[in-house]
């Protein structure tokens, strides 16, 4: 069946920037279901050849050395563009006119990515519903969300209450572009594909899970956006929660959309509410020095560029496992690493680990930049009595498979086209996301606030994030990958 994908937001930083490449990309591979049209929506007057001339330009930017100048001009041709405002609805009845035009009302698959600005979101729903764009008597019809899903949990479920009174929650796809990465899938791929690592993936066998999001980049030119946003609503309601879950999820049914994300979810409601005494003691903030020099920053922002906190999951598997999770913008390195470190050995037979502490077993999952996997245990050094050294066992994507990691868009686009939901977000569960962070804002927002804490860029966060951690007797696990 012809598939056919609106970009609504067309002339914007994401289309050009990941969306056209990915999809360029996936037909460059030949994945792209046949017959794929691609149709821009935004204000801007552009006409089909204009838009196309642009994504040229954009897609041979980021593309890269994968631009290939004739595949581009073949895949091209299955470019068209379509004027129009998603505040008016004859804009909505000319495209779908014109779509049916280019289908030559033959039945076809439709995927409407909403890539606008996030308060166009609900309005785009309706106006789909409107025109009836939303039926599916002539082929399915989908609709794609990009993040951020609401800034609360009440406008979540106000924005799942506007998109499920014209869409059917199996036809919605919320985008979530971290369960596009390789990587990220590749961690169900390493509990539910291996019989190792189930068996001791527990509170019997791990003292505590850190997963660490750090960036070394600052906020650039996303004031406007950050200042509203700040840490948590930038990464933590969506990216790390959604690492937090594969880390911390009980093996699915099969691997499906609802199973997966059945599961998913119950870890989301597992998290131990957090009560006042939770919130001063168990979450932390920081902001880079500088950011209030950032051009559009308040003079006395109090935004988070860093936070970090210790969740509790109340469930058989995990009682009593602390996970520390924490992000940060402007940080000593790029590096998205999940680290599940073992217990300690039970008796310590040998002397050196006596006197000094050793380090116990484990495991680092390296989701970027460095992908990979390393498990760390201790070693005898050769002709050195009974001594020990922590070294490695050392899985590296780049060293085991040939070719460049997929941008997380192409798997995603392809998902959506294709009609697998897996790797998206539901609604119970961006609202469950929401349950454990709104707490949070809330509670930094009030008068008795946690300090804002300062740290200089190209560190770690701030230096009391170590000490809050070494108070716990453990330590961050602040090493930056190696790029080979
Ligand atoms: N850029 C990124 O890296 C990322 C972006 N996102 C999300 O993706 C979404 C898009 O982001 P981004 O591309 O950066 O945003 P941009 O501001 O660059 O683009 C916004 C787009 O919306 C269009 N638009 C604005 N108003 C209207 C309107 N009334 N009717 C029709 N189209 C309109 C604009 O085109 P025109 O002015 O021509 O109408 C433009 O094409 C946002 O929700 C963002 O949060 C998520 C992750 C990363
Ligand atoms: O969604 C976002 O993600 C990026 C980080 O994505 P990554 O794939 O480069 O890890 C982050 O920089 C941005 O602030 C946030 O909006």
């Amino acid at each position: 069946m012809p598939h056919t994908i609106v970009i609504f937001g067309a002339s914007g930083d994401l289309t050009k920037r990941k969306l056209v490449p990915a999809l360029y990309q996936l037909h460059r591979k030949g994945r792209l279901p046949e017959e794929t049209r691609v149709v821009g929506f935004s204000r801007t007057e552009f006409s089909h050849d204009q838009w196309r001339e642009a994504l040229t330009e954009s897609t041979e930017k980021f593309a890269g050395k994968k631009f290939e100048r004739e595949t581009w001009d073949e895949f091209a041709k299955s470019i068209y563009y379509h004027p129009g405002d998603i505040g008016n609805r004859d804009d909505f009845v000319t495209l779908s006119e014109f779509l049916d035009e280019l289908e030559g009302k033959v039945e076809s698959e439709r995927v409407y990515y909403l890539s606008t600005a996030p308060r166009f979101y609900g309005p785009a729903a309706e106006m789909l519903g409107a025109v009836g764009l939303s039926m599916e008597n002539n082929g399915p019809r989908r609709i794609v969300i990009e993040k951020p899903f609401g800034t609360d949990g009440e406008s979540a479920s106000k924005l799942n209450d506007v998109v499920h009174s014209v869409f059917n929650e199996q036809q919605v796809y919320r985008i979530d572009h971290y369960l596009g990465k390789e990587t990220v899938q590749n961690l169900m791929i390493l509990r539910f594909a291996n019989s190792i690592f189930e068996p001791i993936w527990n509170r019997n066998y791990i003292d505590h899970v850190q997963i660490t999001v750090a960036e070394e980049v600052d906020i650039g030119s996303r004031a406007g956006y950050y200042e509203t946003s700040g840490i948590i609503r930038d990464m933590f309601q969506n990216h790390i929660l959604q690492l937090l879950m594969i880390t911390a999820m009980e093996a699915p049914i099969r691997y499906a959309a609802d199973p997966v994300r059945d599961e998913k979810v119950k870890v989301l409601h597992a998290v131990r509410p957090m009560t006042e005494e939770m919130l001063t003691a168990d979450t932390f903030r920081g902001q880079y020095d500088g950011y209030l020099n950032e051009k559009d920053v308040a003079s006395d922002s109090q935004t988070a560029t860093f936070a970090a906190m210790k969740l509790w999951i109340d469930n058989w598997r995990w009682q009593g496992v602390p996970f520390y999770l924490r992000s940060g913008k402007a940080m000593s390195c790029r590096t998205t690493q999940i680290v599940i470190q073992f217990r300690e050995p039970p008796h310590m037979l040998f002397d050196s680990c006596k006197t000094r502490r050793c380090e116990s077993n484990r495991l680092v999952i390296q989701v970027q930049p460095a992908e990979g996997i390393q498990m760390h245990f201790q070693t005898k050094v050769p002709d050195a009595g009974m001594r020990m050294r922590q070294t490695d066992l050392d899985f590296r994507y780049d060293r085991e498979f040939h070719g460049v990691m997929p941008e997380a868009y192409e798997r995603l686009l392809l998902d959506a086209l294709e009609g697998d939901a897996s790797l998206f977000a539901r609604a119970d569960e961006v609202e469950a996301a929401w349950a454990i962070c709104d707490p949070i804002l809330n509670h930094w927002a009030t008068k008795s606030q946690p300090p804002v804490y300062t740290y200089e860029r190209g560190f770690w966060g701030p230096m009391e994030s170590t000490e809050w951690m070494r108070e716990t007797g453990r330590e961050w696990f602040d090493t930056c990958p190696v790029l080979q």
